[in-house]
């Protein structure tokens, strides 16, 4: 019986869409952006990196021509013999949006339709009914900042008149979110949490996508910084996902990241996380080693993304991208017959791009069915062909949006 395994390297996005410009990202492209600043040498960094993007195994995986699907970008001129049994292609993303939960549930098949609630970018921010009753259901004093603004430089703003007052520090961006900073000690993590439950119900009828605790410590504006607590409260999935149907099917879901908050806990059996990509790439790996047939690793990378991406730091993306490229060969040879290991994204985070927000972009889909012929899956029309494949091969019944591409690797079900 079969066992899947899926990567999604945050914000990894390679260009592309057909449909950025409505966006406001017509052009951006987060791999052919940093390859090109690396091959020109302008992505080195002393102690972290220097010249040309070398990424060798997801090279071998196909991830050139992937690029060359997805926007037309020519990464790296030097041939190389693409792994046996491999495949690769891009996809295109149909949901509304271009955050991570429209990206991840429309990988497991269900793409977000309707439209996302969005705070506009004027000061304040929120509704003002909204704004009461989160002072008033969360027993605050007030809220601080109000406005579309980075989570860093917020708390370096409002940190200080946030410990003075007890007053929350709250903000969002172009996603469909409401962020909430307040200080671990001083405001105390726990009402944190507890604060952002009530919030979440608060947003639940303008269809916020998520309401994240970003909590930080320090005493003073240079001293603040984010701690790894964050949360996020995400509104639940509107209909069943492909992680609902594994776990129906008597398979486990081990969910390696934010991937169980993502999904707002429904068809997650087991959470494992780690601070930072590497402590979860070792996560993924044990959780490779303990899956059983039927089962569903499903992970999240979430450093490019919130690191790199937001932060618009190119040689860090770029180490990033390098240092998970190393570690890629212990999860292959961790592959069994009957596995189907999958790389891809939700999103993308260009960090050439203007503002600090995701762009719209094409993903890569990578990955290596051992014993499979593999090739060219082209360019997928949704997302949703991944979870779909990952359905067939599981032999979970048909359901979900998106069409499988196993039979185009050489593989059959009955
Ligand atoms: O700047 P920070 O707080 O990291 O915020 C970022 O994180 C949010 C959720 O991933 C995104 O919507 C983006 O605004
Ligand atoms: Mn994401
Ligand atoms: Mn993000």
């Amino acid at each position: 019986m079969a066992r899947a395994f899926v990567f999604v390297l945050d914000s990894f996005g390679i260009g592309g869409a057909a449909d950025a410009e409505r966006y406001g990202d017509k052009g951006a492209d987060t791999f052919g952006h940093i390859a090109s600043a690396c091959a020109a040498g302008a992505a080195d960094r002393a102690g972290l990196r220097s010249g040309p993007l070398a990424v060798p195994n997801m090279t071998a995986l196909g991830l050139g021509e992937a690029a060359r699907t997805a926007s037309g970008f020519s990464f790296d001129g030097r041939t190389h013999r693409l792994l046996a049994s491999s495949f690769h292609g891009a996809a295109q993303e149909i949901s509304a949006g271009k955050d991570t939960p429209s990206g991840h549930w429309e990988i497991a098949g269900l793409p977000a339709r309707f439209d996302w609630g969005y705070f506009p970018d004027t000061i304040p921010s929120f509704p003002q009914e909204l704004t009461d009753a989160m002072i008033r259901e969360g027993k605050v004093p007030g809220i601080l900042a109000n406005r579309h603004a980075p989570g860093t430089t917020v708390i370096e703003d409002f940190g200080e008149e946030h410990i003075a007052t007890g007053k929350p520090i709250c903000y969002t961006s172009v996603d469909s979110v409401l962020q909430i900073a307040a200080h671990e000690t001083h405001f105390g993590l726990e009402r944190l949490y507890a604060f952002c439950k009530v919030v979440r119900r608060l947003c639940d009828p303008l269809r916020i996508g998520r309401v994240i605790a970003r909590p930080f410590i320090g005493e003073t504006r240079e001293t603040f910084v984010r701690t790894p607590n964050r949360k996020d409260y995400a509104t639940p999935p509107p209909e069943p996902t492909l992680l609902d149907r594994v776990t129906d099917h008597g398979g486990r879901v081990i969910a390696i990241g934010k991937i169980g908050d993502i999904f707002a806990h429904r068809g997650i059996s087991e959470i494992r996380k780690g601070a930072g990509n590497m402590a979860m790439f070792d996560k993924a790996l044990g959780a490779m080693e303990d899956a059983r047939p039927g089962d569903f690793v499903f992970a999240n990378f979430v450093d490019f993304d919130t690191e790199f991406g937001h932060r618009r730091d190119v040689p860090g993306y770029a180490a990033a991208l390098e240092a998970f490229d190393r570690r890629l060969p212990e999860a292959l040879s961790r592959l069994k017959a009957g596995d189907l290991f999958m790389l891809t994204a939700d999103h993308g985070n260009d960090p050439t791009w203007r503002g600090t927000d995701h762009t719209r972009e094409r993903t890569p889909v990578l990955g290596v069915v051992p014993g499979l012929r593999g090739g060219d899956i082209g360019l997928r029309q949704t997302f949703s062909d991944i979870g779909a494949t990952v359905a067939e091969h599981l032999g979970l019944a048909r359901g979900g949006s998106g069409a499988s591409f196993l039979s185009a690797l050489g593989g059959h079900h009955a």
